[in-house]
């Protein structure tokens, strides 16, 4: 099958000349339908800048970036945020949510105005908040809160969840019920995820694994069977 996203020779670079950063150098990526992608690396090491080139939220310098069949490199702001606001459901370390908005007002924000959004309800239910639909942010605890952030991402049907450390505020037991919800979207609803973490424990989770060091995938791993979070320990 034809991969949702490819990239090839990505580069980024941040600044000019004695201060330039070399983000990203010739990054080549494929990533399948479907695929759940899980992205380790030091601090610093390219993973958030590839996410929001890959997720529309950035651009690269050079090198070659689809979605599909359609090309991202050298798009318009216009394009780049029709394509984030069809296809890109982002999920954050931060959860971003309006305090003033209950659960299900949060997510239908979003659900107003996707073309083919999936029932705020079901939103809701697919991250097990149904109880807690009619909260505010303030009376959740930070794992519900993450879920909350899952359920406006996953709202609108999108084909790509990206994930910049989703469980980088959490404990251990919160962080893995945050990503058991994600795991479950990539498998029921067949959304790619693609998911920065700090934590290798959590590759076990992954169909690939991919390190990023200075700017460079350099290794990629297929672990031979998917954990679920249950089964991972750090
Ligand atoms: N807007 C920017 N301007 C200048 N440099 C930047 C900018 N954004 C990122 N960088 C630099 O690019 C490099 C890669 O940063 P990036 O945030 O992608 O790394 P990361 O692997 O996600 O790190 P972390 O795990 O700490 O979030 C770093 O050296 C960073 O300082």
């Amino acid at each position: 099958m034809a991969p949702v996203l490819r990239a090839h020779a990505l580069s980024k670079v941040y600044g000019h000349g004695d201060s330039a950063v070399h983000a990203l150098r010739s990054v080549d990526l494929a990533v399948a339908r479907g695929e759940f992608v899980v992205l380790l690396g030091a601090s610093g090491s390219g993973k958030s800048t590839l996410l929001n080139i890959l997720g529309g939220l950035d651009v690269p310098t050079s090198g070659e970036l689809f979605f599909e069949d359609q090309p991202l490199h050298g798009a318009s702001d216009e394009t780049l945020t029709g394509y984030r606001r069809a296809h890109v459901g982002f999920v954050f370390q931060f959860y971003n949510l309006i305090p003033s908005l209950t659960v299900a007002e949060n997510v239908a924000l979003v659900t107003d105005i996707a073309s083919r959004p999936m029932p705020v309800d079901e939103a809701v239910a697919l991250v097990g908040l149904t109880p807690r639909s009619r909260h505010f942010p303030s009376q959740l605890s930070g794992g519900e809160q993450q879920r909350v952030a899952i359920a406006r991402a996953i709202a609108k049907r999108p084909q790509l969840l990206l994930c910049d450390e989703p469980t980088g505020a959490l404990d251990y037991a919160t962080g893995k019920l945050v990503l058991e919800v994600i795991a479950r979207i990539n498998q029921e609803l067949g959304t790619t995820a693609l998911v920065i973490t700090h934590n290798a424990a959590i590759a076990g989770m992954a169909d690939r694994v991919l390190r990023v060091c200075d700017g460079r995938i350099a290794s990629e791993e297929r672990p031979a069977r998917r954990l679920t979070p249950a089964e991972l320990a750090w």
